[in-house]
């Protein structure tokens, strides 16, 4: 067999994802799917939902295409304010429609604020409901960067995230 070719599948294949966004006044603090009450917002073309976005491009690595402003443009007028449930959604059909199933997802949130803990449970559920994957199949972490660096400084919330699929 020749170097790096693979027997039949399905295979185990993973992607990680990584996405930054701001925080702003007279925005929601949307953060998997759940609104998180906040006294400043995640400024964004879509809802600034990081947590989904790290997550979506994990998982559309697992595939090899290409990151989430491949299939919705920060040009795009018409998603302005897209719920990124709906961003997750359609990685979920592209996934499918590749015979890739799930397999897990786990990610960190990087927070000086708000408190995330009390919130991951409801997370676990929205993000759960648009992928079709049990809440034990998913993992939500948080950490605050010990007031290093812009996170530290409370300017925005970055996130991470890998996932892993069967396909
Ligand atoms: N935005 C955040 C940040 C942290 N947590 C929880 O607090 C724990 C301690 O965080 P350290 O950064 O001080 O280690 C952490 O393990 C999380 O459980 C949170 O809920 N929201
Ligand atoms: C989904 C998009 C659409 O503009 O959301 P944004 O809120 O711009 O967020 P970002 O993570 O900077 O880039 C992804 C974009 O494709």
């Amino acid at each position: 067999m020749a170097a790096n070719t693979l027997p039949p599948g399905p295979h185990y294949r993973t992607g990680i994802g990584y996405d930054v966004h701001q925080f702003a006044e007279g925005r929601k603090c949307i953060l998997g799917g759940v609104e998180i009450p906040s006294d400043v917002g995640l400024l964004g073309h879509s809802d600034a939902d990081v947590l989904c976005h790290a997550i979506a491009d994990a998982l559309l690595g697992t595939v090899g295409l290409p990151d989430i402003g491949h299939f919705f443009p920060p040009s795009d007028p018409t998603i302005e304010g897209i719920s990124s449930l709906e961003i997750l959604r359609k990685v979920a059909e592209e996934l499918a429609a590749r015979d890739a199933v799930i397999v897990n997802i786990d990610s960190t949130l990087i927070a000086e604020k708000p408190k995330v803990l009390p919130h991951v449970d409801a997370m676990k559920e929205k993000i759960g409901e648009v992928l079709g994957l049990p809440a034990e199949r998913i993992g939500i972490k948080a950490t605050t960067n010990e007031k290093m660096g812009f996170v530290g400084r409370s300017e925005g919330i970055a996130a991470m995230a890998s996932a892993s699929v069967l396909g």
